[in-house]
């Protein structure tokens, strides 16, 4: 297969709106890839080359001013294969090395290979939020069910091999999937819930529990071997030791635990956020010790519990981890539900959250079988762009320019702008992060690529013919950044526009 088939096909996805045709579109690519090639092009399809990013490697194809060639001839296979020598290319001269081979593919690409690449290389083409179409462009490509193909991928946590399983070995090989023990499965997720009442009302028999503000955690032992990974599955086992040593003391053999994870004042209050994900980032800093809290429990002693109630998991939860699951009451009453939502926004958190019992645990999903209750509307937005600041603000990138997500994988759309809410201590973090991830400026205006996500508090939307999705924030700040979150899980534009007052909801016209 050529590069310029999935040029063109990531081109044609890109400029429709519609879901079916990116759909079509990228079935049909699917459909016609052999099998050596489907994982280099579902990598490159949803903007992540399998060698992954390779930092300054990868920058220098931003410099490289080289003919195009007129033809285009170059195969995926031979562009797969030139950036696995990239990426392996180490040590002494390896700079030099990598400027000469990407020199040579770009030389055998054609303008629009070119431009591709770069995007590839430099993580601008990187889509999480293509994930969803892509499931369905797999799923319709094989011909599975599409529930089929989200299962396997939520317990194999990669698209690539999810797609080869499906086109190669169909359901047989998707069910094949299983919960393995130091493999991160894609957490379950909440929706938002109008009030208490309608929680309870709709779930029947639920367990309300608080809701923690901390930063999520997925921890998994066999024998003494522990690893822990962040919500977007990254592995942090290193970075916090305290919490794989207590893993280590928790009366089982094997166990997959979900939980959230969070620093402590002296008093036992949560910390502000942003200290408990500091804690993700370097190597071991034990000087703000973390407290796991966990809320779910997925295998336990060699029996996979995901298919099982919540009742029954939560009974193997607490048989394991005793005093650290995370405080909720079963089956309470309307009023024994209040105190727990009083109970923990006193105890400085953010709400509660209400979970059927009866509800099986279904990863990467937002469904309705865990709800949150939360008395301050937030949403999560994408960083767009920056304004130099002006005033006391001189010299740091202030005014922040805020997307949300295009469900059909399109580019974010702008919603607003704030620079409310900001602390000096993030004023100076988001001056030095913003321009690492700059593409271009104009006058004060800073368009940095579409990666950062960061939590929005406000006090409504209006219809705003001045923004492109016709709806824009009322008196939008600053609660806090997201690193825990992709864009790909962005508040998406039709989320925002349902905050409309009901008479003013109709989308504008493309
Ligand atoms: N008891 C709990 N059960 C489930 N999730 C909890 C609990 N306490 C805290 N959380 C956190 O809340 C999140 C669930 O809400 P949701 O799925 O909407 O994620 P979110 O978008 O990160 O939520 P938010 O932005 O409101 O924190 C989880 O990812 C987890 O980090």
């Amino acid at each position: 297969m050529l590069l310029s088939e999935v040029v063109d096909t990531s081109a044609a996805v890109a400029a429709t709106r519609s879901r079916l045709a990116k759909v079509k579109a990228l079935s049909a690519l699917l459909r016609a890839a052999t099998a050596d090639v489907v994982v280099a092009v579902v990598s490159f399809l949803i903007g992540t080359p399998r060698q992954g990013r390779i930092g300054a490697g990868w920058r220098t194809v931003l410099d490289l001013s080289v003919p195009p060639a007129e033809r285009a001839e170059l195969t995926i296979a031979e562009v797969d294969a030139a950036l696995a020598e990239v990426a392996g290319t180490s040590g002494k001269g390896s700079a030099q090395r990598r400027v000469d081979l990407l020199t040579s593919l770009f030389a055998r690409s054609t303008e629009a290979e070119q431009d591709f690449l770069r995007r590839l290389l430099t993580g601008e083409l990187r889509q999480g939020a293509l994930e969803g179409v892509m499931l369905d462009a797999i799923a319709s490509a094989a011909d599975v069910p599409g529930e089929t193909v989200r299962r396997a991928f939520m317990l194999s946590g990669r698209l690539p091999e999810t797609a080869v399983a499906a086109l190669e070995g169909g359901p047989t090989a998707l069910e094949a999937f299983r919960l393995e023990v130091g493999r991160p499965l894609r957490p379950m997720l909440a929706s938002p819930a109008e009030s208490l009442d309608e929680a309870l009302t709709e779930l029947g028999s639920c367990v309300v529990e608080h809701k923690l503000d901390g930063a999520r955690i997925q921890v998994h032992r066999s024998g003494d071997e522990v690893h822990i990974y962040t919500r977007t599955l990254r592995e942090i086992t290193k970075t916090v030791p305290e919490l794989v040593e207590l893993v280590r003391g928790l009366p089982c053999t094997s166990v997959v635990l979900d939980g959230e994870t969070l620093a402590l004042t002296d008093e036992g209050r949560p910390r502000p956020f942003q200290e408990t994900m500091s804690r993700f980032g370097a190597q071991d800093e034990r000087e703000l010790l973390l407290h796991p809290y966990f809320f779910d429990c997925l295998h336990l002693d060699g029996e996979d519990l995901l298919d099982e109630p919540l009742r029954d998991r939560l009974a193997a939860l607490r048989q394991v981890a005793g005093e650290h699951v995370v405080p909720g009451v079963l089956d309470p009453s309307p009023e024994e539900a209040e105190g727990v939502v009083t109970a923990a926004l006193s105890a400085g958190h953010e709400g509660v959250v209400v979970k059927s019992l009866v509800s099986p645990y279904a990863a990467g999903r937002r469904g309705r079988a865990w709800q949150k209750v939360k008395p301050v509307h937030t949403l999560d937005l994408v960083v767009l762009g920056v304004e130099w600041g002006s005033g006391r603000r001189r010299g740091w990138l202030s005014n922040l320019h805020l997307g949300a997500r295009d469900p059909d994988g399109g580019p974010p759309v702008m919603v607003g702008k704030t620079f409310k809410g900001l602390t000096d201590e993030l004023l100076k973090w988001q001056t030095e992060a913003l321009q690492e991830i700059a593409t271009d400026q104009d006058d004060w205006v800073v368009t940095v690529r579409p990666e950062l996500v960061i939590e929005i508090e406000l006090d409504g939307v209006q219809v705003s013919p001045r923004y492109p999705g016709g709806v824009a924030l009322r008196f939008a700040r600053v609660v806090r950044y997201r690193p825990d979150k992709d864009p790909s899980e962005a508040t998406t534009i039709e989320e925002v526009r349902a905050l409309l007052p009901a008479a003013q909801q109709n989308p504008p016209q493309a």
